[in-house]
């Protein structure tokens, strides 16, 4: 059951938040979803899912990134998930990037956080039937993030590439087994043994992905990221789409920072990327 919390009239469509009971992470989730004008049950419309970074909500994206205009131009509708479970029976630490607002987009193995952190489930099962179930669009998606976000976008395209039809990020981790950030969460989401890990890194994946089932990738980057050398590394997992010939194109942006005046930069050249594939 859905249960509707706004509902706001924006750039000839609607958008809308709402709370319900995951079955995945065993609590209230929220997201939110942008509707374009005219989507309808006789005008059904894709949609691109928008996965946010270290200490989101539904929110973030939706307010600064500025998609709506170019998102109803196209006919694309726009889901954002939480970026965790939350609530007061779930685990928490008091630090931005583990627990609340940090799930990494895995499924946790580890106690205290294995009953409530499977995000991954979460994002490409149960949310995905729910948005189809309930809401005017087709079984069309493509997937793009940000920085946490953006290791979710890439890591969950490439395990799941016949889900999709295209995966785009900002500013992601590439290689979270090889960062701090990535170290700190794997390590406790998913316990000690690193062959573990390898489940959820883009780079790692990257190197094992069939050739016939490639999807194109975009990735944009700005140069004058805080985050950019020692947690995000886009250039480990370009060496990889060197080695196995893996349809990347990353684009390096002079100036520009780790945050949403970057992304909203840039946003409607994503979205107009999606729409080449998902209008097929
Ligand atoms: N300096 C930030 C680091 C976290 C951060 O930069 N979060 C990014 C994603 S990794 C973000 O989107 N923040 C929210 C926003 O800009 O709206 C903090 O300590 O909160």
């Amino acid at each position: 059951m859905l249960d509707n919390l706004s509902a706001t009239k924006v750039s000839g469509g609607w958008h809308k938040q709402y709370s319900h009971t995951s079955t995945s992470t065993h609590c209230p989730m929220r997201f939110a979803i942008f509707l374009p004008p005219g989507a309808s049950q006789t005008n059904k419309v894709p949609v691109l899912y928008w996965l946010s970074g270290l200490t989101c909500t539904d929110e973030n994206f939706m307010q600064k990134a500025g998609a709506f205009k170019k998102a109803a131009a196209l006919g694309i509708a726009i889901v954002a998930p939480d970026t965790s479970p939350r609530g007061d029976t779930v685990p928490d630490q008091d630090s931005y990037d583990f627990g609340q607002g940090a799930g990494f987009y895995l499924n946790a193995t580890q106690a205290p956080y294995n009953t409530h952190y499977n995000m991954y489930d979460y994002v490409v099962n149960e949310l995905p039937s729910l948005i189809e179930q309930h809401f005017p669009v087709t079984d069309k998606k493509a997937i793009s993030g940000h920085s946490m976000g953006g290791h979710g976008a890439l890591m969950i395209a490439l395990r799941n590439p016949k889900s999709y039809t295209s995966v785009s990020a900002f500013s992601p981790i590439t290689n979270p087994i090889d960062c701090p950030w990535g170290q700190k969460a794997f390590s406790q989401y998913l316990g000690d043994d690193q062959s573990q890990w390898a489940n959820y890194d883009s780079c790692e994946l990257m190197k094992k992905a069939h050739s016939n089932e490639f999807l194109p990738m975009r990735i944009d980057q700005g140069d004058a990221d805080n985050f950019l050398v020692e947690q995000l590394k886009p250039d480990n997992l370009t060496a990889v789409a060197k080695q196995v010939n893996y349809p990347l194109t990353l684009n390096m942006h002079a100036g520009y920072d780790h945050s949403y005046f970057f992304i909203s930069s840039f946003i409607d050249e994503h979205l107009s990327f999606h729409q080449l594939y998902l209008q097929r």
